[in-house]
Order: structure tokens, then C-alpha cells, then sequence
């Protein structure tokens, strides 16, 4: 038997990061990140408050430019990335019933189908029965559950059909049956080939579901098989930096606050102006 027989070969990647560093008005929020994602894995991207986890994803789709360093991607083109982003950013004043909303998902092939043919009226029906919403289409999604405008927008991603699926928090705000079906609809499409990353804050639901971790504290303390990532020793040290991190948020805010009250106490501009208010 060759001894490169037994080795599986390793999948190849759908993204890498190169270096990359993301933030906000300069400020950084994920530092120098490098690694792969493979094609077909099923990632849960996990860590404190403000480690990063929501921006990573946001860098990946390109709603932030990178501060430095890259996001290639790899068989999937970033306008096709199935994105879900937090359920608190939907507004559902927006004046549209579940089946438009679901039959968005449709929007990059709208041309191809020239408005909506049989084909994809029996795709929207069926993205809409696969999350249990049947007798809902013609419900405005303000008059939703959290659990059935999450189901809603889950149908709207099977649409989309796409190779790599970004979930921001998925399970937030939303009952426990949604949640075990939505559970089980993530695993199907994994199992079809998609990767999936998950933004998730319930370790057991990670342990038992995602075999592959990264765990951020704006730098990457840990990226590779589940239960490794989730020691206790590596759990501590993204507490330590996001400690670390809060602290040296809250200086930098409090030195501005200061600089501003320093600098009006003695500002020229000040001086000038109340030398020449009446008394
Ligand atoms: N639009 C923004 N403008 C400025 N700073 C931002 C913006 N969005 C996020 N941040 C900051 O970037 C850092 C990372 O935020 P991010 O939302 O990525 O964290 P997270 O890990 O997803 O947190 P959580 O678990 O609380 O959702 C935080 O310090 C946050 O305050």
C-alpha cells in the first residue's frame, strides 16, 4: 500500500483568509486572521461579546472592505454567498407577505426567468413547505413569530442556492421546535455539499453539531476540531483578551472624553468667545 493512500486528501478551500484585518473607522475589530474554510465544512465561529464574529462575516460577503490582508474566495462568487444576518437588523414594517419575501431568494435568476415561470413558483412552494410555513404565504411578515420569520428566511436562503451559507446567529430569539427544525435544515444542506459557518453562542448546540471550530477574540485564539478548540485553557484566554480589549475601549473613550474637556477648559477659541459675552 503507498502511505499517501491512507491520508484523505484535504478539501480544498472555498475561502482563505490572507492576513486579514477588519474593522471600523480604523479601529480593528478581527486582527490578522489567516486560514482556510474548506469547501463543504461546517464551521461554528464562536467568542466573547465584540470578538469579532458578526464583522468576520460581514468581511466575507465584502460589506467592509478589508483594513488589510484578503478574503479570497474560491468556487462561489460573493454577490451568490447565501448570507443571514441577525434577526434584530430585518425590518418587518417592510409591507411584504411571506411568499414575495421567500421568492427574493429568487432575485439572480429574476432575468433568467423573466418574472416568475411555473419552475420557479414550484421552487418557491416548496422552499416555503420544506420550513413548515404552508397557509402562511399570503401573511404579512410584520404579523410573524421571531420563529416563523426565521423559518421565512431560511426558505429564502434555499433559494438562493448557494455553495456557501453565512449564518449570523440563527437561533436567536426564536422557539425551540424552529430552532431543532432550522437545526436539522443546516445539516441537510451540508450534507448536499454547501459549507455552512454559523455565528453561535450555545456550546452544546456546537459540540453535538459542528465538528470544525474557530474560536475569535478579534485574533483567532483557536481554529480546528471542535473539541479541542473548546478547552477550558482556550475558553479562558478569549475571555482574558476580551477583558484585555473592553479595558482598552473604554481608556481610549475615556482619554477622549478628557482631551475634549481639557481642550475646551483652555481652548483660545473658548477664551475668545467668552471674553466677548455679555455679563
Ligand atoms: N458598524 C460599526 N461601527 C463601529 N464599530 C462597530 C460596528 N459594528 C461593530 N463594531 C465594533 O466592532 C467590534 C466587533 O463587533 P462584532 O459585532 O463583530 O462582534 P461580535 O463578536 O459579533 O459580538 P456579539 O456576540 O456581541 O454579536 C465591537 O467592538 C463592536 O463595537
Amino acid at each position: 500500500m503507498r502511505p499517501d493512500s491512507t491520508i484523505a486528501p484535504a478539501a480544498p478551500p472555498i475561502v482563505r483568509f490572507d492576513n486579514l484585518t477588519l474593522g471600523y473607522q480604523r479601529h480593528p475589530a478581527v486582527h490578522h486572521l489567516h486560514g482556510d474554510i474548506a469547501a463543504g465544512s461546517l464551521l461554528a465561529v464562536i467568542g466573547p461579546n465584540g470578538a469579532g464574529k458578526s464583522t468576520l462575516l460581514k468581511g466575507i460577503v465584502g460589506d467592509i472592505a478589508p483594513m488589510e490582508g484578503r478574503v479570497r474566495l474560491h468556487g462561489v462568487e460573493r454577490r451568490n454567498i447565501a448570507y443571514l444576518t441577525q434577526q434584530s437588523g430585518v425590518d418587518t414594517a417592510f409591507p411584504i407577505v411571506v411568499h414575495d419575501f421567500v421568492a427574493l431568494g429568487l432575485w439572480h435568476e429574476f432575468g433568467a426567468f423573466r418574472g416568475l415561470n411555473r419552475a420557479a413558483q414550484r421552487r418557491i412552494e416548496a422552499a416555503i413547505a420544506a420550513v413548515g410555513l404552508e397557509g402562511l404565504e399570503n401573511r404579512p411578515i410584520g404579523h410573524l413569530s421571531g420563529g416563523q420569520l426565521q423559518r421565512a428566511r431560511f426558505a429564502r436562503l434555499t433559494l438562493q442556492d448557494s455553495p456557501l451559507v453565512l449564518l449570523d446567529e440563527p437561533y436567536s430569539g426564536i422557539d425551540a421546535s424552529s430552532a431543532r427544525d432550522l437545526a436539522a435544515l443546516i445539516q441537510r444542506w451540508n450534507a448536499e455539499g454547501r459549507t455552512i459557518v454559523s455565528v453561535l453562542h450555545d456550546l452544546e448546540h456546537v459540540r453535538r453539531d459542528y465538528p470544525q471550530t474557530l474560536l475569535l477574540a478579534r485574533e483567532a485564539v483557536a481554529w480546528s476540531a471542535t473539541a479541542e478548540v473548546l478547552s477550558e485553557a482556550h475558553l479562558a484566554r478569549a475571555r482574558r483578551l476580551a477583558e484585555t480589549a473592553s479595558e482598552t475601549a473604554s481608556r481610549s473613550e475615556a482619554e477622549i472624553c478628557r482631551a475634549n474637556v481639557v481642550g475646551s477648559e483652555h481652548s483660545p477659541l473658548e477664551n475668545r468667545r467668552n471674553a466677548h459675552e455679555p455679563r
